[in-house]
């Protein structure tokens, strides 16, 4: 794991989505298509404003959430939204978008479906996740009914997650897929974020589940 700290946010977001731009384009070049997956919540959502821009190939990138929460596209605690609002427009408008949830479905009826859209997609060249201050990551939760499964590193790539701490049920990208990423950042604000992060490192992944996929990691931390 590499920490980089920088100034403020906004110089974090502008240096981040130039480098994420260079992983995609480096990517691109020796492959035919790119796959970034990304947290939604509320922090990354500056990243995408700089990275949207990008003069890439958009039309060959795929870009996914890493979890989803089980609400309409348009809902606004949708990562979908977050993603079709900040990130794929402008320059980025002609990546392919890869949803986790399909509306309507329970959960566990669009798994199929989804890992069946994913599987061609994998592996991840790039992700971003986030992490909470309980020390989460995509959607997985501390304490939650099935997080050992989808911590295990023969896990499928999906896993519905039920967190009780959260208004929705969710779907979740599992330990594997995200540490199977070619590349791997980490974005967090502020002191107690850090804090937990740090208390993370020496914690087991069921406990704090951000441990789990800390290898090779680069953390971005603002103020
Ligand atoms: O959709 C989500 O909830 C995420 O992907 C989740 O893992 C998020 O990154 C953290 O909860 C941090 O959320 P904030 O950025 O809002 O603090």
């Amino acid at each position: 794991m590499n920490i980089q700290d920088y100034p403020d946010r906004d110089m974090l977001a502008i240096d981040l989505a130039n480098h994420l731009a260079g992983e995609l384009e480096a990517t691109l070049f020796t492959h035919d298509s790119a796959t970034l997956a990304v947290a939604g919540g509320t922090t990354p959502g500056p990243v995408f404003d700089v990275l949207c821009a990008a003069d890439l190939d958009w039309h060959r990138v795929m870009v996914l959430p890493t979890d989803e929460r089980c609400v309409p596209q348009d809902h606004s605690r949708a990562n979908a939204r977050l993603i079709a609002e900040r990130l794929l427009v402008n320059r980025a408008a002609s990546a392919r978008y890869l949803p986790l949830y399909l509306p309507g479905a329970e959960p566990e009826d669009c798994l199929a479906e989804v890992e069946a859209l994913l599987t061609p997609a994998l592996p991840l060249s790039v992700l971003v996740l986030g992490m909470g201050e309980d020390m989460h990551t995509a959607s997985l939760f501390a304490g939650m009914p099935g997080l050992a499964a989808a911590l295990d590193a023969d896990a499928p790539a999906l896993a519905v997650a039920r967190p009780e701490t959260q208004p929705e049920n969710r779907i979740t990208l599992t330990a594997p897929v995200l540490n199977g990423a070619l590349s791997k950042h980490l974005i967090i604000y502020g002191a107690a974020k850090r804090k937990a992060l740090e208390r993370a490192m020496s914690m087991h992944p069921e406990e704090a589940p951000i441990a789990a996929v800390l290898d090779g990691i680069t953390v971005h931390w603002a103020e």
